[in-house]
Parts: structure tokens; C-alpha cells; sequence
């Protein structure tokens, strides 16, 4: 538990140390987490699903207590997207959104999750300006935020990237069609690959993406029909957003699945919560009760001199628990 609250990534997922490390982390596993946690999600095991016909499931998450809910509820991926500088942040655009910032929330995520692979979605110009600083902003999401893997948007252009940070043992998640980090040269968050120049140009940066070595493809904003075209095109799964019936796998933003963003009502978003409307409505009747002096209750409240049932220990009112 102390672990846990702790947080340190290098508990969650393979990484470089010495024999001594690899082996305390192995017997940990053995001893403590494979008896009752499940078995965590593998790249490999996500390119066998798609073989199988399994499709995938990926949700966005930004910090523990949504990545304990999400992974919980089963999900198979859990990708720490820029998305938050929308949904966290309050920005229009997701082009603000830093690596550290990034790196802050993949740690949340990774300690409230036990069986999802964690992706870090790499921020706008993290990773286009070289290789090298790809390279090194990879590492960071795996080193310090405790991600399994990254995820970054381009096609043919970022195949070079992409086959560099996979060569050196860091899976890397692409993203084509829309991607937002180009919302200024699309001219908006507009759908992509709608002409046939367009969706051939779309087809050539998945396969490009998929030779360079991506273990999958997000397929953001494409016509259906693209989007199967592509699903058969290459091994490699394809996570579809706004693309389809035809793709390997779907990713939905948390904040959208759950009802979290009333203002934004994309076609391919669906809301299986309305946690937005029942929270104001909470919130709304917790004002009243304050106001009205109905809570906080007796049962609410502590009395001066607590009765000791025996001579052990107090329990503290609150602190950490092990439940
Ligand atoms: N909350 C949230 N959900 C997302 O899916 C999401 C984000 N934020 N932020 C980053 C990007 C931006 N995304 C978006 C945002 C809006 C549309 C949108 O309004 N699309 C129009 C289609 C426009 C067209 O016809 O070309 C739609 O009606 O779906 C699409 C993707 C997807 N991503
Ligand atoms: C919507 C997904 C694919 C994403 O990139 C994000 O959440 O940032
Ligand atoms: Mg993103």
C-alpha cells in the first residue's frame, strides 16, 4: 500500500536496471500483485487481438481516481491525452499543453491503474522539432511518468521519428487523419481523407506509420469507408475516434463517454453517463442543506470525548487506509 501511495513508476512496467532491480520487481509480482491484480495489457498482446478479432477498448485519463474507475471498468488501454488541456485545462486548443504537465498527469494515471497499458500522448512540438528531442521526451513518459508507451500525430512525414523511438525499446502509439495539434493547418477539427487525393494521402501515412514500426493507429476524423480500407491494409490494430464501424478498436475521451462536456456534442462521441447534469444536481442540493442547516447532520460530527471500548490504539478520524 505504502508503494502505492508512493507512486514510483518504475513498480509498474519494465525498465532498464540492473539484475538486482529487475528481480526485486519480479518477485514483488509474483509474491504480491499476480495472486489477486490481473494481468497487465501488453503491446504484444494488443497486436495478437487484433489477429484474434478482439477488438480493443481505449478511454482517455487524466489523473488516479478516473484511472482506477476506467481501469476498473475494464478498459484496455488508458491514454493520458493532450485532450486534458481541453477538458483539465479550459483551453480551445490542445497546443498549449506541456511535457511536464504531460508527465504530471501520466504519474497519476499510472498509480491508479493496475491492469490498462498507460499511453503518454506526446504534446505539440515535443517531438517534431528532431529526432533527438523525440528521443528524449519518449524516455521522459516512460522514465519519469510511468507510461508503457507513447502516442504521437503524423503520418508519412514522422515515419522516421516513430521507427527511431521504437528502435530504442519504446512502443509508439500513431495518430492520423485529424490531428488536432494541426487544428490551425486543417482549418478547424474537420474530417480528413474526404476526397480520393485526400484519402490516399490519409491510406500512405498509416501504412507509413504501421512499416515504421507503430504497434497501433489511432484513425481520428475519416470517413467509414477509409477507415475499413485502412483496418485492412495493415496488421497493425487501428483505434478508431470518429472513424467508423470498421476499426481494430475505439478510443473515447472519459470526459465525453461519461457526459462530463455538455457543450461539445461531436457526431462520434456517445455519452453512456450524464455526470455533468447529476453533479450540478448534487451540487445544487448540498448548497440547499448548507443553507438551510440540514447538513451537516449529528452523524456528521465528532464528540469531545470519543468511548474507549479497550485499551487499543485509537483509530485516527482520518488518515491512510488500507482498504
Ligand atoms: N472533449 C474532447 N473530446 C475529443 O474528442 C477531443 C478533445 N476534447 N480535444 C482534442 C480533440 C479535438 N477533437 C474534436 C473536437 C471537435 C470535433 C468536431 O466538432 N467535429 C465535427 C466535424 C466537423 C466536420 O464536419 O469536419 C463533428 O460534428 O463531429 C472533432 C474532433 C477530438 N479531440
Ligand atoms: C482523442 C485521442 C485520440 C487523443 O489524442 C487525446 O485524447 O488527446
Ligand atoms: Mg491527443
Amino acid at each position: 500500500m505504502l508503494d502505492r501511495a508512493l507512486g514510483e513508476p518504475e513498480r509498474r512496467g519494465p525498465r532498464i536496471g540492473s539484475a538486482a532491480t529487475t528481480n526485486a520487481n519480479r518477485n514483488m509480482t509474483t509474491d504480491r500483485a499476480s495472486a489477486r491484480a490481473p494481468a497487465r495489457v501488453t503491446v504484444p498482446e494488443l497486436r495478437r487481438m487484433k489477429t484474434r478479432g478482439e477488438r480493443i477498448a481505449v478511454i482517455t485519463a487524466y489523473d488516479a481516481t478516473f484511472a482506477r474507475m476506467l481501469d476498473e471498468g475494464g478498459a484496455d488501454v488508458l491514454l493520458v491525452g493532450d485532450s486534458l488541456g481541453m477538458v483539465v485545462q479550459g483551453l480551445d486548443t490542445t497546443l498549449p499543453v506541456t511535457v511536464d504537465e504531460m508527465i504530471y498527469h501520466c504519474r497519476a494515471v499510472a498509480r491508479g491503474t493496475k491492469r490498462a497499458l498507460i499511453v503518454g500522448d506526446m504534446p505539440f512540438m515535443s517531438y517534431q522539432v528532431s529526432i533527438e528531442e523525440a528521443l528524449r521526451n519518449a524516455g521522459r513518459f516512460l522514465a519519469e511518468g510511468g507510461a508503457h508507451a507513447v502516442k504521437l500525430e503524423g503520418g508519412e512525414p514522422m515515419a522516421a521519428t516513430i521507427a527511431r523511438v521504437v528502435s530504442v525499446g519504446i512502443p509508439v502509439m500513431a495518430h492520423v487523419g485529424l490531428t488536432p495539434q494541426s487544428v490551425h493547418a486543417m482549418g478547424g477539427f474537420k474530417v480528413q481523407g474526404r476526397g480520393e487525393d485526400d484519402a490516399e494521402r490519409v491510406l500512405r501515412d498509416a501504412r507509413a506509420v504501421a512499416d515504421a514500426g507503430a504497434f497501433a493507429v489511432v484513425l481520428e476524423g475519416i470517413p467509414t469507408e477509409l477507415a475499413q480500407r485502412i483496418t485492412a491494409a495493415i496488421d497493425v490494430p487501428t483505434i478508431g475516434i470518429g472513424a467508423g464501424v470498421h476499426c481494430d478498436g475505439q478510443v473515447l475521451v472519459s470526459y465525453d463517454l461519461l457526459g462530463l462536456t455538455p457543450d461539445l456534442k461531436p457526431k462520434f462521441v456517445k455519452r453512456y453517463a450524464e455526470l455533468f447534469a447529476d453533479g450540478r444536481a448534487a451540487t445544487e442540493r448540498y448548497v440547499e442543506e448548507v443553507r438551510s442547516g440540514a447538513f451537516p447532520a449529528p452523524e456528521h460530527s465528532f464528540g469531545a470525548a470519543p468511548a474507549k471500548k479497550s485499551d487499543a490504539p485509537e483509530k485516527p478520524a482520518y488518515g491512510p487506509s488500507d482498504a
